[in-house]
């Protein structure tokens, strides 16, 4: 069954507590992209938020990290309530020891590739990881378009998956939508990341509804 994580960086933040409750229903996590102004260029979620929405929902948060040096705010995002934490390979100097240190918090900690990132790049960490996610889009802002280069990258982490036993699920994040998900799920995502696709639309089970019916046929 492939899951569905709507991202909050499309919602109305001036009522997130209704905007998610509009969602958990027809999906499987709540994707929390947090962004610091360096490693991408938008500014968005810090702990406090997360903390604030964890008692909404008892869906999974996915805390998806956009910062350099993730290290220093892992703790936070933990005790806040985070179940998964992912940290981008590119902004982090020692990232074996940053997922260890996520798993040490008690947290599922995951790993993230830019659209110019090749898989080689995390071979060594994937036996120790819970969640790979491929950035479909260059990562900082929502309702950007997919970026079809990345389904290679897909292909591969689902072969080396296979191939070698890894735990991982495979995620993707960045302009899915009806017309791009398919093309994810046929090359292995198992994890759906839509923003745009979910919360720009007033109808939001519908709008799960025909992301889902646009794969349903090939899983
Ligand atoms: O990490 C992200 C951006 O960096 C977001 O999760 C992603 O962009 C979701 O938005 P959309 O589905 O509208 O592309
Ligand atoms: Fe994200």
């Amino acid at each position: 069954m492939v899951k569905i994580a709507p991202s909050i960086l499309s919602a109305d933040f001036s009522k997130l507590a209704d905007e998610i409750k509009s969602v958990e229903q027809d999906v499987d996590y709540i994707h929390v992209d947090v962004m610091d102004g360096h490693f991408v260029p938008n500014i968005t979620i810090g702990p406090l938020i997360v903390d604030a929405i964890r008692p909404v929902t008892d869906l999974p948060l996915d805390v998806h990290l956009m910062i350099e040096n993730p290290d220093r705010y892992v703790p936070q995002f933990a005790q806040a309530g985070a179940d998964l934490i992912s940290v981008h390979v590119e902004a982090c100097s020692h990232l074996h020891r940053v997922i260890q240190q996520i798993r040490h918090e008690g947290v599922k900690p995951g790993v993230v590739i830019n659209p110019a990132t090749p898989v080689s790049a995390i071979e060594p960490i994937l036996e120790d990881v819970d969640l790979v996610l491929v950035m479909t889009v260059n990562p900082g802002f929502g309702g950007q378009s997919f970026i079809e280069s990345t389904l290679s990258k897909i292909e591969r982490l689902k072969e080396l998956k296979n191939q070698y036993g890894y735990n991982y699920e495979i995620e993707v994040d960045g302009g899915v939508k009806a017309s791009t998900a398919k093309a994810c799920v046929d090359a292995g995502a198992e994890v759906l990341v839509a923003g745009s696709a979910i919360f720009n639309h007033d109808d939001r089970s519908s709008a799960v509804r025909t992301i889902k019916k646009s794969y349903e046929q090939s899983v």
